[in-house]
């Protein structure tokens, strides 16, 4: 379980850009994140993956306080919060299967990426992602062949590879057509479902954000100004988040 109490992020000399965000996660959670440009989508999910310091809070995982634990825990916690770009990055000279292995930055040692050398565990663990991903006739082909949805449901299958917890997602289906968005949603659903992954992701469109999340959170001006449980926005919620 996450819970994330008063979440401040000023940056040094500048505003506040997340002001006292607090809001629990529990497992298996799938959370939209939705709000106007600038309204601090972005900043929330890098201060969750920890990519970003926190400026004040506190961010109790089962129980403790990563932000007043040791460098250990807080990249132990790293670790299994998977961060998953809008337009992730594939090797596109590499296939899908060397992608999910080798491309995890951070996790893989600088060596085996350069080399591409693979162990038998590491190989078992990606086609095994990559199967439950419905990609198993995909796993060899180059990143540079494969379509946008498939592109990304590879780069989730990578995310998930060290054995992630928590996968927070920007805007995991903008520039995809409506069928590949399905697909990849769909994926993002059945990890939460299947899995017990707790997805956060900022979904732009509300009738996605309404479709799959259990959870809508809106930001405005840095401030959560929505919090909606399995049901869709009112019209007035809808225009808190644009004013
Ligand atoms: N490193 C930074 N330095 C200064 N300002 C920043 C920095 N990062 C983000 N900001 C500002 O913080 C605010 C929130 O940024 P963020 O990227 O989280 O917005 P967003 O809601 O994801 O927007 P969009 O939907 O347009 O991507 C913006 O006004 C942005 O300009």
């Amino acid at each position: 379980m996450l819970r994330i109490q008063k979440l401040t992020k000023r940056i040094p000399g500048g505003p506040k850009i997340l002001k006292d965000i607090t809001f629990d996660a529990f497992e298996g959670d799938f959370i939209a994140v939705m709000g106007g440009s600038g309204s601090g989508k972005s900043m929330l999910l890098k201060c969750l993956a920890l990519q970003e310091d926190w400026t004040s809070g506190h961010y109790m995982v089962d129980g403790k306080d990563v932000l007043k634990e040791g460098f250990m825990a807080k990249l132990q916690h790293k670790r299994q919060v998977a961060y998953l770009e809008e337009k992730p990055f594939l090797y596109p000279e590499k296939t899908g299967l060397k992608n999910v292995i080798i491309g995890a930055v951070g996790h893989t040692p600088a060596w085996r990426r350069w080399t591409g050398m693979m162990r038998n565990d590491d190989y078992m663990g990606a086609m095994d992602l990559i199967e439950k991903r419905g990609l198993l006739d995909k796993a060899h082909t180059k990143a540079k062949n494969l379509s946008g949805g498939e592109r990304q449901r590879m780069a989730i299958a990578r995310a998930l590879v060290h054995g992630a917890k928590v996968l927070v997602a920007d805007e995991p289906v903008s520039g995809l057509d409506p069928h590949a968005a399905d697909a990849v949603l769909g994926e993002l659903k059945s990890l939460c479902k299947e899995q017990g992954i707790i997805v956060i992701a900022v979904l732009h469109q509300g009738e996605w954000a309404e479709r799959y999340a259990d959870r809508i959170l809106g930001l405005n001006g840095g401030e959560l100004v929505l919090d909606v449980y399995g049901r869709r926005l009112t019209q007035r919620e809808k225009l808190l988040l644009e004013q």
